[in-house]
């Protein structure tokens, strides 16, 4: 029987290039320069976890550890690099940062995000006024979102989000940013998914809150899985971490986050993946080959290349030699086949007859 879950992901690493320039961009996509002395940095370095329907998981860590990316790749707003990411049912994500087109109205904004959502007009308009009373803001509905305060986008991210009716809601650090009667709104609305079975993915770094809703939940840190299991167990040992180290002298804190921060830059995805073939093939018992091919498959298999491959190369520049030729031949005024079986022709075109007393030409 299939496994049953919302939300699955396999070894996902997410790898950012660290480019100073624009040209240093383009050049890269089309793999012109060998890109070797852009640094590359592995925000997420192999990630696996398992969320079920009706589970309510919180994510912690700190800051920079990779919590939104992982939770930006669940809710498809970017891809992994490596991995696998299932994700069954529609998701909704509320994030302070995240979601809201600046240069449109609120309202506007209500009607994307609904047929983003796959919403048809009526039923936007259905659930049109509960998410303007949820929000609570006012006038400013009319109003761009740009001209908003931070609560206020918060307020309208998290109304929109919890009335289209995902299945699976992921609220990003968005409640850090409400006053203490909209918490409680948000709270209520947070209680009334669980109980509805929905499945919610709560990041944050209030612990407090992260205790009061999450069943299970997931630490971060620096780019790994450090732990997940019961929501006491991990935000305890969390607790105990943040505690020793304040402990640790201002020298040592740093030295601890540049340790950390060079291993993101310096982790070898080859390497990674030869660790990962290497338990397959002991899960499983494959042969090297077979357990390399698998685990192959499975950091490839549904990831597009971000970059240009020598193929892709190869097919635009004939492309271009073709359209540049049918360019010729069409100014040339020679026909195709004559213009294949001698190209120099191309350069003699055939100008068009003249009426009257002007000169021809062959
Ligand atoms: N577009 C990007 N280009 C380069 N690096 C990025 C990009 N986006 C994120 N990062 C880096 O990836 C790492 C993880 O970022 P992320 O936003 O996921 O962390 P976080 O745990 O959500 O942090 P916070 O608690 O501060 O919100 C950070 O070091 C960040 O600088």
């Amino acid at each position: 029987m299939a496994e049953e879950y919302k939300i699955k992901l396999k070894n996902v690493t997410k790898e950012y290039d660290l480019y100073r320039t624009k040209n240093e961009k383009l050049k890269s996509f089309f793999n012109l320069s060998k890109n070797s002395d852009v640094p590359h940095f592995w925000s997420l370095k192999g990630i696996s976890l398992t969320i079920h329907k009706g589970e309510s998981v919180g994510i912690i860590g700190v800051n920079g550890s990779g919590k939104s990316t992982m939770s930006n790749i669940i809710s498809g707003i970017i891809p992994q690099t490596t991995g696998f990411v299932d994700v069954r049912g529609d998701t909704s994500i509320v994030a302070i940062s995240a979601g809201l087109k600046r240069s449109l109205t609120g309202l506007e904004n209500i009607r994307l995000k609904g047929l983003m959502q796959g919403l048809t007009f009526e039923e936007i308009d259905a659930v049109r006024d509960d998410i303007i009373e949820f929000a609570d803001i006012g006038d400013f509905i009319d109003q761009p979102v740009k001209d908003y305060s931070s609560g206020m986008r918060s307020r309208l991210g998290f109304a929109i989000a919890v009335h289209i009716n995902p299945d699976i809601l992921i609220i990003d650090e968005a409640l850090s940013v409400g006053d203490d009667t909209f918490y409680q709104k948000c709270l209520d609305k947070i209680n009334e998914f669980k109980t509805e079975g929905k499945t919610i993915l709560f990041v944050s770094h209030s612990l407090k809150q992260v205790e009061m809703l999450c069943d299970r939940t997931a630490w971060i840190h620096f780019g790994d899985l450090r732990m997940i299991g019961n929501t006491e167990e991990v935000v305890n040992a969390y607790r105990q971490f943040s505690a020793d180290f304040k402990k640790k002298t201002k020298a040592e804190r740093s030295n601890y986050q540049k340790t950390k921060k060079q291993l993101q830059l310096n982790f070898d995805i080859k390497g990674y993946e030869q660790k990962v073939a290497k338990e397959v093939g002991q899960a499983e018992g494959l042969e090297e080959h077979e357990a390399q091919k698998a685990t192959h498959k499975l950091f490839y298999g549904e990831v597009l290349p971000s970059k240009m491959t020598t193929a892709s190369k190869w097919i635009i520049l004939a492309a271009l030699i073709v359209m540049v030729f049918f360019a010729f031949v069409s100014v040339s005024g020679h026909s195709v086949t004559k213009s294949i079986t001698d190209p120099t022709v191309l350069l003699h075109p055939v100008y068009p007859k003249t009426t009257g007393t002007g000169q021809q030409f062959k």
